[in-house]
């Protein structure tokens, strides 16, 4: 279904590179067929160009009806902007994706023309190398036909869930932010290495590989994360020790409380921009 499809990306920042690099990786579209543009920054468009071997192309050199589906991929604050700068250029049987955080389906439908097909989504940046967890919520009038589509080209990145769109805000706070947290505590457990007589390198690899090993126990052992921890606290051993800091440090709590507030920054996205918009309205009313 992807081999004949034309795909542009409004921004060329690192969530895009990390999609185009999965998608161009994946093979399923052809690397003429993958447009992408910016704001203003060529010198990025050309980066992108050579580096994935696509189309990095000014704003005004973008075709638009050529294009099959659009990923918009701008910061939040510049969505409102960008939705009404295309609105007259797309037809609505054109699929626009979002991956912008707290921007809802019904904020780009009443910026796009009547009955655009749009999907909101959530893919975090280990995109990059397929291995993304994304999330897709289709808008009003998506057909099924264009959500497959969807699907199986975020299916090129990683693992796609189809959610309620009111499950995007946690979503977000888990999968879309989640990577940062493992790199932050990632940076914390390599300090702790330096700090016990190990070298820089060696020391990633060991933490790199204990956090995929444990992921992969996760996926591939039908077992819950409380009887795997169980399994390597010995009493009275050293993870008991290590757990015990842990919890006196708070540690479980920062997790939970990093995944709320990342989603209700997600809903604080939302509800600021539908206020600004309201504003607008009543000032032009
Ligand atoms: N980074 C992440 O891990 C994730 C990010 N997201 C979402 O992805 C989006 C982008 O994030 P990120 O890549 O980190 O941001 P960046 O700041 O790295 O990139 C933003 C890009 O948007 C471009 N841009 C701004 N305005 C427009 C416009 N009107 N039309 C076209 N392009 C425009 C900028 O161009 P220029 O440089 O020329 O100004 C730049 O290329 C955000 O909305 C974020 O919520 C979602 C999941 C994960
Ligand atoms: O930090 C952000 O807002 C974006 C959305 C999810 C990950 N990065």
């Amino acid at each position: 279904m992807l081999k004949n499809k034309s795909i542009a990306f409004l921004g060329a920042g690192s969530m895009a590179e990390a999609m185009i690099a999965g998608i161009v990786n994946a093979g399923k579209v052809p690397t003429d067929q993958i447009f992408v543009t910016n704001n203003s920054n060529e010198k990025r468009l050309e980066e992108l160009t050579i580096k994935y071997g696509i189309n990095g192309v000014k704003r005004e050199n973008l075709h638009f009806n050529q294009i099959d589906i659009f990923i918009l991929a701008m910061k939040p604050k510049d969505a409102d902007r960008a939705l009404n700068s295309i609105k007259s250029l797309l037809t609505p049987n054109q699929l626009v994706l979002s991956v912008l955080a707290g921007i809802s389906t019904s904020f780009m439908e009443q910026n796009l023309q009547a009955g655009q097909q749009v999907i909101r989504v959530m893919p975090n940046t280990s995109s990059m190398i397929g291995e993304s967890a994304t999330a897709l919520s289709p808008g009003a009038h998506t057909t099924q036909t264009n959500l497959s589509i969807a699907k199986e080209l975020l299916e090129s990145i990683g693992e796609v869930f189809i959610i309620n769109e009111e499950k995007m805000d946690i979503f977000t706070g888990l999968a879309g932010s989640g990577p940062a947290y493992f790199y932050y505590l990632m940076e914390h457990m390599e300090k702790a290495g330096l700090k016990g007589g190990l070298d820089v390198e060696t020391t990633r690899k060991i933490i790199a590989q204990t956090i995929v090993g444990a992921a992969r126990m996760i996926q591939e052992q039908d077992e819950d994360p409380t009887v795997l921890r169980e399994n390597v606290t010995s009493p009275n051993g050293t993870t008991a020790a290590g757990l015990d800091a842990l919890r006196k440090n708070g540690g479980g709590k920062a997790i939970a409380e990093a995944v709320f507030h990342a989603a209700n920054r997600s809903k604080e996205i939302s509800s600021k921009l539908a206020e600004t918009i309201d504003s607008k309205k009543l000032k032009a009313i």
